[in-house]
């Protein structure tokens, strides 16, 4: 089957049309000043606007406060909070409850270990996005184009409704699904000429390799 695909980091009009003219079920703005794909909620919700009804609008945080928050709601109206951060159960809880949103909480990946984290979330956050850790000196807490080792999911519990993301591209994002079965996946740099800049060409070959993985996904446990 096919997941759903959220293409993250988007500034331009041309970016968001393509993403969603090919398929893209979520497309994500991030809100967070370090980044090279930080955007303005008024421009983001101009481009949110162009897409809305036919993909997700998520809004991408790091530990916002409540003003920022209010601001980005107010001018994007995001159907999804995506929370990238340190962020509590209890924020998550907190902010579910104010604006009605749902939330999706990012976690850093490297060992199976790093899964307990997601406990005390369960039944809270709305879905989880398994990201790698960033590398040593980074200012960003995604969006590093680094991949985590994807067999360090096979002891989640297969009920636990996650993105994948980190690091995923054209080249592996076959073997990515192949080796997780994830139901959601989600890019930012791979799909980039320059940190920052969507490539249009690199996004079809995206949406392409997705399509070729999802046809050729082994039927298991089906007699036919
Ligand atoms: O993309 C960013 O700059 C970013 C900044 C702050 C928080 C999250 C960010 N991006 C998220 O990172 C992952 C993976 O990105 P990549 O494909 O490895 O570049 C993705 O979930 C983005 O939403």
């Amino acid at each position: 089957m096919r997941p759903d695909i959220k293409i993250c980091g988007l500034k331009t009009p041309e970016a968001v049309d393509r993403a969603v003219e090919r398929g893209a079920t979520h497309v994500g703005f991030i809100f967070f000043g370090k980044s090279p794909r930080n955007i303005e909620p008024d421009l983001a919700g101009v481009l949110a606007d162009r897409v809305r009804g036919r993909a997700k609008i998520v809004a991408v945080t790091v530990d916002a406060d409540n003003d920022d928050l209010d601001e980005i709601i107010a001018l994007v109206r995001p159907d999804i909070l995506q929370f990238h951060g340190a962020e509590s159960p209890e924020r998550v809880l907190t902010v579910k409850a104010v604006t009605g949103l749902p939330v999706m909480k990012a976690f850093s990946i490297r060992e199976p270990d790093d899964l307990k984290r997601i406990e005390p979330y369960i039944g809270i956050a709305d879905r989880f996005l398994f990201d790698a850790k960033p590398p040593v000196g980074s200012d960003l807490p995604g969006g590093n184009g680094v991949s985590f080792d994807w067999r360090v999911l096979r002891t989640l519990d297969p009920n636990v409704e996650y993105m994948l993301s980190g690091g995923l591209n054209r080249d592996n994002i076959a073997d990515a699904l192949r080796e997780t079965g994830a139901r959601g996946i989600d890019v930012s740099s791979g799909v980039e000429s320059a940190p920052g800049v969507k490539d249009l060409d690199k996004m079809d070959e995206f949406f392409a390799a997705v399509e070729r993985a999802s046809v050729r996904e082994p039927v298991s446990g089906s007699a036919q």
